[in-house]
């Protein structure tokens, strides 16, 4: 892998906002109490979060808070139930369906698994011309074809592939076939969910760099849906964490890597203590019991203060906002992100604090 795209990347305050989402909920709808009905159940509750122009935001957390549904609700597969998602000055939550696909190109979406997000019976060619049909006008009929080879040539696959089928290519170069189908619609945003954790490591390395030169080229801004820290290192510009629905830190990688704040964060980051900016200083493993609460009976407060090694009285009371706190350069919802539990703490375990 080469140099870290924050490495080299402008300061993140100075690009053009593209996505804002705020106050976000949604989720999906269960049977109501004793089989009456049905009541929506928040997955993700109350989110906020800003992606700039061209630039990276990874989004981590373990399996269970919402990063799935978060990017659903980005996309537009799944209605929001309250709060805005802000692209480009338009509300997109708030948009009637109709009028919401058609902004939905500027938005698009890369899935984990190629195999079952695309039709592996159809070629490379009708995949990628998909969007056409849905959006038209963006390239003539009888331009087609060579939009289709010009993009398998950005994604660096042969003008030969575009009569082969899906199910014939690899793993990798399906990838290179989704992101191809997604970048023919000419969005501003494309919402990658966990879009290399299927591939190998040396085909996750080339597409990941195929992410990089993609976004310096064409200057598209990527929110990029990952479990992997080590990947989200790799590739992000700024990172948000999500627990149980919410974001509970944003920063730069540099911030939220180097010094992270949250308790959540630094349990994430000393189990892979290869991420850590200053790894000499990471405080000894963490170790999280239990499972993420179900989203239909979250904790009241933090919604992290059951897992949390520094919960105290307040945080089963208070809702801690994501803000910037005093002792904290960035944006952090916890009560207590300026108290130094650094190195040494006595947090060897999760307490609970129920
Ligand atoms: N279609 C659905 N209907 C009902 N509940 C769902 C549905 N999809 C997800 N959930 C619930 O939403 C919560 C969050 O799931 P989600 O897939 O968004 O999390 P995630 O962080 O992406 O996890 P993973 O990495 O395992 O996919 C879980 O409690 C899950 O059970």
């Amino acid at each position: 892998m080469t140099a870290t795209a924050h490495d080299t990347a402008a300061p993140a305050g100075d690009a053009e906002v593209v996505l804002r989402a705020a106050g976000l909920e949604a989720g999906y709808q269960r049977p109501g109490r004793h089989g009456f009905g049905r009541r929506r159940v928040p997955v993700v509750a109350g989110l906020d979060l800003t992606v700039r122009a061209g630039r990276t935001v990874g989004v981590v957390g373990e399996s269970g808070c919402g990063k799935s549904t978060l990017a659903r609700a980005i996309v537009g597969l799944i209605p929001a139930f309250a709060g805005t998602i802000e692209f480009a000055g338009t509300d997109l939550a708030s948009l009637p369906r109709r009028r919401r696909r058609r902004v939905a190109r500027d938005v698009q979406m890369v899935f984990q698994d190629p195999y079952t997000s695309l039709n592996p019976r159809m070629t490379v060619a009708a995949v990628i011309a998909e969007g056409w049909r849905v959006h038209p006008g963006i390239v003539p009929r009888d331009r087609e074809d060579a939009e289709v080879a010009r993009l398998l040539d950005l994604v660096g696959l042969r003008p030969e592939h575009a009569a082969r089928r899906l199910h014939e290519l690899s793993g990798g170069q399906c990838q290179r076939v989704a992101i191809a189908r997604a970048l023919a619609l000419r969005p501003r945003l494309i919402v990658c969910d966990e879009a290399v954790s299927a591939l190998d490591m040396s085909v996750r390395a080339q597409i990941l760099n195929l992410l990089a030169d993609l976004q310096a080229e064409l200057g598209v801004a990527y929110l990029f849906i990952s479990h992997d820290l080590d990947v989200v290192r790799h590739i992000a510009d700024e990172v948000a964490v999500m627990y149980l629905g919410t974001v509970v830190e944003q920063g730069t990688a540099e911030q939220v890597f180097g010094d992270p704040r949250h308790p959540y964060t630094r349990a994430l980051l000393s189990a892979v203590p290869s991420v850590r900016d200053r790894p000499d200083d990471a405080a000894r493993e963490i170790v999280l019991e239990g499972e993420v609460p179900s989203p239909a009976a979250p904790p009241s407060g933090c919604r992290f203060r059951t897992r949390c090694f520094m919960a105290a009285e307040r945080c089963a009371r208070d809702v801690p906002e994501l803000i910037v706190r005093e002792g904290t350069a960035h944006p952090v919802a916890c009560h207590f992100a300026d108290a130094d539990t650094g190195t040494d703490t006595d947090a060897g375990t999760a307490s609970s604090a129920r």
